[in-house]
């Protein structure tokens, strides 16, 4: 496993009050599930990851190149795929002109991106639907046009926020296959489904006031669980066991 990008002593906030405070993180190649409850900071450390907050302080790098100012994040911005929770998107593009336009943004080479675009809208499945306007689609189906603008270009790193939310339980399986055909990606994903990780995780970090209590694989958090702890899983149990461990990191 290659490791993909890396933070050290990060610092992030809004106004005077630090949301993350002196975070360490290594993200490889695979897919790491970024689980805490509402609050936790995972929005605000995939924001800084992504290049579009610059953090407070500390050292952000991705495929070696540092990422902490503007002039120097857009060298890398190309590998760096982001979906928002609450993406944005015009609503009378079609499927196929917004994943270009954001392949556009991404500054993806203009004689790839017509081919990188048809392979990231036939990835998601959205092929049929590729001329059809955005404010068409189905809530599923702009999710999975959402996943495709992350996606597009091949970027080495995707940082996907909760994008599972919404999404019926087929189509959930689809994704979940979506997530395990990108090879030689390093892929973070936050959610709040323990089942989603269970299902395409190879790594695991449970975040909670802006640290992690628990970083590893999950069968090291099934591992931790407290058979008294609530949950309908081993993994659940060890996620709410983690959690309750009074803010002490356990692994
Ligand atoms: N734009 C903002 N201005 C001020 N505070 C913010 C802003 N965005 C987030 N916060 C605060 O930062 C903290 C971390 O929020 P963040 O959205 O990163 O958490 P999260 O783990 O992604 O939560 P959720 O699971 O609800 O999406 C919270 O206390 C939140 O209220």
């Amino acid at each position: 496993m290659e490791i993909v990008a890396r933070a050290s002593g990060l610092v992030q906030g809004y106004g005077q009050r630090p949301v993350i405070d002196g975070l360490d993180i290594e993200i490889s190649t695979g897919v790491l599930g970024l689980l805490g409850p509402n609050g936790a900071g995972k929005t605000t450390l995939l924001r800084t990851l992504a290049s579009v907050a610059p953090p407070v302080a500390g050292r952000i790098e991705v495929l070696g190149q540092s990422v902490e100012s503007e002039s120097t994040a857009r060298r890398v911005r190309r590998d760096i795929g982001y979906l928002p929770q609450d993406f944005g998107y015009y609503p009378n593009f079609s499927v196929y002109d917004f994943v270009r336009y954001c392949a556009w943004l991404r500054e993806v080479p203009k004689k790839e991106a017509d081919a990188a675009t048809r392979h990231a809208v036939a990835s998601v499945g959205l092929e049929k639907q590729s001329k059809a306007k955005m404010k068409s689609l189905s809530g599923g189906m702009l999710r999975r046009a959402g996943i495709a603008t992350a996606i597009v270009g091949s970027p080495k790193l995707v940082l996907l926020d909760e994008p599972t939310v919404g999404l019926d339980p087929a189509q959930r399986l689809e994704f979940r296959g979506l997530i395990r055909s990108l090879q030689d990606t390093a892929i973070v994903l936050s959610t709040h489904l323990v089942e989603d990780v269970a299902a395409i995780c190879d790594d695991t970090a449970v975040m909670s006031d802006g640290r992690f209590l628990f970083r590893g694989v999950p069968d090291e958090l099934v591992a931790l669980a407290n058979p008294d702890a609530p949950g309908d899983s081993a993994l659940e149990r060890g996620y709410m066991t983690v959690l309750n461990s009074n803010g002490m990191p356990v692994a």
